[in-house]
């Protein structure tokens, strides 16, 4: 790929930056995995003060033809640093048993650089990282979950922590127009963001009025008179010799003679804060009253972004921040320290310079993102559910002691269709990626045929399989009671003989124990994939006959009369 006009690009339909190629101020480190040849690494500098700071992404490069120009798209790698500083901790955990003190000491330490390298601010980090080691001590370990995988889950919640929790909605006013003022500094993207908010509200089904109260920068007035027109969003102005309060204030009288739902006050930016901005602000909020004053806050600052929110609360008193250009931040400070240093919540996020960019800021996606690793957190929250510590020490002694019954077995095939539909609980088990869908059909197939014999044995059949075993009449009623035929009913209680078996091998072998209807799955599921064409029924017959077999052993053993002999 040749070099590209990628500044006039980029000042034109991204951020106002300047374009290094990698060759010429290339990193130590490269910052992200996916470097390619087709990426370029774009530096940010600007007429804000606040972009001095040297942000760096590695941005992929797509082509795109369109019918007047080439034009290329800029797509930043979500906090791709920080990710990869991550995962450098996970990749320590590997081949551990438990999360001790010990083992976690080095990958806390990579979590705390990757942190740091994000621009969160140190306390933040500092609180983070304890609060982390706390939890991976003390946890107790979940059945079939790698500490590894332990371990992502507890950054992932206390990141979810960082970040607020839950998401922070917009507020209404209760009667009348809901008054939203926006303030911030110079360049980080208010104007574009009023805009944005009447086209999101308006898709809420709300009536919008702008007000264009930035009478500093005439040009404002213009690009939100534009925008608005855009979004097909009345705006309101007087022109700039008004004071913003007075026009605020007429603004918001107009909304309430139209009955419009929500008003959103554009208001001037500067290049730092100055004390005439902050009074000025305090004006515009005492003459409209609002329900949300929110600040926008450029994503790319890093941790003086949280700094600044923090200023704005105590000098005005703020509801919350609105982060912009988190598409071209690939470091993520901002998204995790604002929060945590200004007790302000980021109630809104930009992700790119068209109208529909803006969305709520939901600190589990998020999070999510960060770590890139949804899959392992899905499965370890759906093992936790299911494997409640209790019930798995109470399944451990069962098993032990050779007394793993049809409950248990019902209670662990429920478990796993508790967990959603069997299709989405494997492709969440690592390595699981490559069973087929009517693979996974067949397996649920299996459960339901199981559960429906399961249904009609007494109460004393359940927890006695021996009894089934030892009578071919009782498996019999069975066949006849579930609609199934009696091989079924045989290989049902061969397969309880061989899951005890199973499970008793493998809770010899490792600490922990695992979900066993899932692990039996997992295993015949892999074997159904491997074996030839042609042969898997074959195989199916000769191993349900072996494991009949089995357990004739198996139920010979405590009775006094063996499998199959006549009751
Ligand atoms: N990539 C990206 N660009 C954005 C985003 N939000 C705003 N911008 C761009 O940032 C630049 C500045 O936006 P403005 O809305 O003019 O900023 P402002 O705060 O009103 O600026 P002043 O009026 O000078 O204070 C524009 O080129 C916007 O298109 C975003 O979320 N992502």
């Amino acid at each position: 790929m040749e070099a590209i006009p990628f500044s006039t690009v980029a000042s034109r339909h991204f951020l106002p930056c300047h374009v290094a190629h990698p060759s010429s101020r290339t990193p130590t480190k490269p910052l992200s995995t996916n470097w390619t040849g087709s990426s370029l690494c774009i530096g940010s500098s600007s007429r804000n003060s606040l972009f001095t700071r040297n942000v760096w992404s590695w941005v992929n490069l797509k082509s795109r033809n369109s019918s007047r120009e080439k034009l290329f798209v800029v797509r930043a790698e979500m906090f791709g640093q920080l990710t990869s500083g991550l995962e450098a901790a996970w990749t320590k955990l590997k081949g551990e048993d438990v999360l001790t003190k010990e083992n976690i000491a080095e990958p806390m330490r990579d979590i705390r650089r990757a942190l740091l390298e994000a621009d969160v601010s140190l306390p933040v980090v500092r609180r983070f990282v304890q609060a982390v080691s706390e939890q991976a001590v003390g946890v107790g370990l979940i059945r079939g979950v790698r500490p590894d995988q332990q371990l992502v889950k507890i950054v992932n919640d206390e990141l979810v922590k960082l970040m607020g929790g839950e998401v922070s909605d917009l507020v209404f006013a209760k009667s009348g127009p809901t008054v939203i003022l926006l303030a911030g500094l110079q360049g980080v993207g208010k104007t574009t963001v009023c805009a944005k908010l009447a086209f999101y509200l308006k898709k809420l089904g709300k009536s919008c009025l702008l007000v264009a109260g930035d009478v500093y920068r005439p040009a404002a007035i213009d690009q939100l008179s534009i925008l608005g027109e855009q979004v097909g969003v009345p705006v309101y102005k007087e022109g700039t010799d008004v004071k913003p309060s007075q026009i605020a204030r007429n603004g918001l009288e107009e909304a309430k003679k139209k009955k419009i739902d929500v008003v959103i006050v554009d208001t001037a930016g500067r290049l730092q804060i100055d004390k005439s901005m902050m009074e000025e602000l305090k004006e515009v909020k005492k003459a409209v009253n609002p329900t949300e004053v929110l600040l926008v806050v450029d994503a790319m600052t890093g941790q003086e972004a949280a700094a600044l929110v923090t200023t704005f609360n105590i000098e005005i008193g703020i509801t919350g921040a609105i982060l912009t250009k988190l598409d071209g931040d690939s470091r993520g400070g901002a998204a995790l320290s604002v929060r945590e240093v200004s007790g302000k919540p980021i109630k809104l996020v930009g992700r790119g310079e068209r109208m529909e960019d803006l969305e709520p800021f939901y600190p589990d996606r998020m999070a999510g993102r960060i770590l890139g690793m949804g899959d392992v957190l899905s499965f370890v929250e759906k093992a936790q559910e299911v494997m409640k510590q209790e019930d798995a020490e109470e399944l451990q002694k069962k098993i032990m002691s050779a007394k793993f019954d049809f409950n248990d077995f019902l209670k662990q095939t429920r478990a796993v269709a508790k967990m959603g539909s069997m299709s989405r609980v494997i492709g969440m088990i690592p390595g699981m990626g490559k069973v087929t869908p009517s693979q996974i059909r067949e397996a649920e197939k299996s459960l339901k045929i199981m559960e429906s014999m399961i249904n009609v044995m007494t109460d004393e059949e359940r927890e006695k399989p021996e009894l089934l075993a030892e009578s071919p009449t009782r498996r019999k009623r069975i066949a006849s009671e579930s609609g199934k035929t009696e091989q079924q009913v045989s290989q049902l209680v061969a397969q309880l003989f061989q899951m005890r078996v199973r499970m008793k091998n493998l809770l010899g072998v490792m600490e922990g124990g695992s979900i066993p209807a899932l692990n039996n799955l997992e295993e015949s599921l892999k074997a159904e994939e491997k074996a030839p064409p042609g042969t898997a029924r074959r195989k199916r017959r000769s191993e349900s006959r072996r494991q009949f077999a089995d357990a004739a052993a198996a139920a010979a053993r405590p009775g006094p009369r063996g499998f199959g002999s006549k009751s």
